[in-house]
């Protein structure tokens, strides 16, 4: 089979939320290729925490078996995270179904999800040895229902302030320009991780990040590279600045930002269009804007959002392969 569900764009493309049935209630979660829990806010949450979500009501499922002493607990690059206990119930991602899913139920939300109220919890679609489910490590929804799809694929169409589409067991070609192109995925790390070494601005001299690793993940807002890229590529734009304040490098809202090309896996360039580096403004003016494309301290580079904007993403889960092609 397979499944299609819409991405919607939330406080300025900050997140990306998808409609999920579990156990016959639908909750508005971010899907992530960067971790693998399937968790979700719900009845057993303090009130505070509830306030303002829509919550998974344990006790209106038919279907939810709780799971005897099983836990979770998780934190994010951004020191944000969850923890709670687990349960199975069914999971139906815009027809893609799978039957004993896996539900981690917070019982425990840090504040910068609480305030998030758009989100109701995320769907963790890297690879299922980063779950955080003790003692039982689980599987993530995409490794259930690999075997049922028509492919043993997901794709990520993400658009700028416009609703995209995440969809399971199909890709659809006519929402590219011109031929995918595929590289390899290392799951060592469990991350749809592959090497990006090279980066060109326009036409000019390409520049080298030696040992560069990246990864692709919906779950992060912005693009991260190294700080000498972001040096490189900002060196192009008059008036960028690296402002410590704000907590990155900003730039005049009328700027013409470049575009950015960068390596994937070695074996084709993709390009992130200048348009979309262009991230929001910081002041009420609109004068200043945040760019982005920002420094990470560390070599395994974080493509977020940004680069998920000019590109349509394929995550082959049958061969573990990573596609790109610009947005049709
Ligand atoms: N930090 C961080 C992060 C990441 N690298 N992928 N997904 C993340 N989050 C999902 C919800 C909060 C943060």
């Amino acid at each position: 089979g397979t499944g299609k569900v819409t991405a919607t764009p939330i406080n300025g493309d900050v997140e990306y939320l998808s409609p999920v049935n579990i156990g016959g209630q639908t909750l508005n979660l971010d899907f992530d290729s960067g971790s693998s829990d399937l968790w979700v806010f719900n009845s057993q949450l303090s009130t505070a925490s509830q306030t303002g979500h829509t919550v998974f009501n344990v006790a209106k499922s038919q279907t939810l078996q709780m799971m005897t002493g099983a836990t979770y607990s998780i934190s994010y690059g951004d020191g944000s995270g969850s923890a709670g206990n687990v349960g199975t119930d069914t999971v139906n991602i815009g027809g893609a179904t799978v039957t004993s899913q896996a539900i981690e139920l917070a019982t425990a939300v840090s504040a910068s999800f609480v305030e998030d109220t758009a989100s109701n919890g995320l769907v963790g679609l890297a690879f299922s040895k980063l779950n955080t489910v003790k003692p039982t490590q689980q599987k993530t929804f995409f490794d259930n229902a690999m075997p049922n799809l028509a492919e043993p694929v997901f794709t990520a169409d993400l658009r700028s302030n416009a609703v995209g589409a995440y969809e399971f067991g199909a890709i659809d070609t006519s929402k590219f320009n011109g031929t995918m192109q595929w590289a390899a995925v290392n799951t060592t790390n469990g991350f749809w991780q592959f090497s990006s070494e090279k980066f060109q601005v326009g036409d000019a001299t390409p520049m080298a990040v030696p040992g560069g690793q990246a990864i692709a993940d919906t779950g992060t807002t912005l693009m991260l590279t190294s700080a000498a890229v972001v040096n490189a590529y900002y060196a192009n734009v008059q008036g960028a600045v690296n402002d410590q304040q704000v907590g990155g490098v900003t730039f005049p809202c009328n700027s013409q930002l470049p575009d950015l090309q960068f390596d994937v896996g070695g074996s084709f360039m993709a390009n992130v269009k200048g348009s979309d580096i262009n991230f929001a403004p910081v002041d009420n003016a609109g004068t200043t804007c945040f760019g982005g494309v920002q420094a990470i301290q560390s070599n395994l580079q974080i493509y977020g959002d940004i680069m998920f904007k000019s590109q349509f993403v394929a995550f082959n889960g049958g061969n573990n392969s990573i596609g790109m092609a610009p947005h049709q």
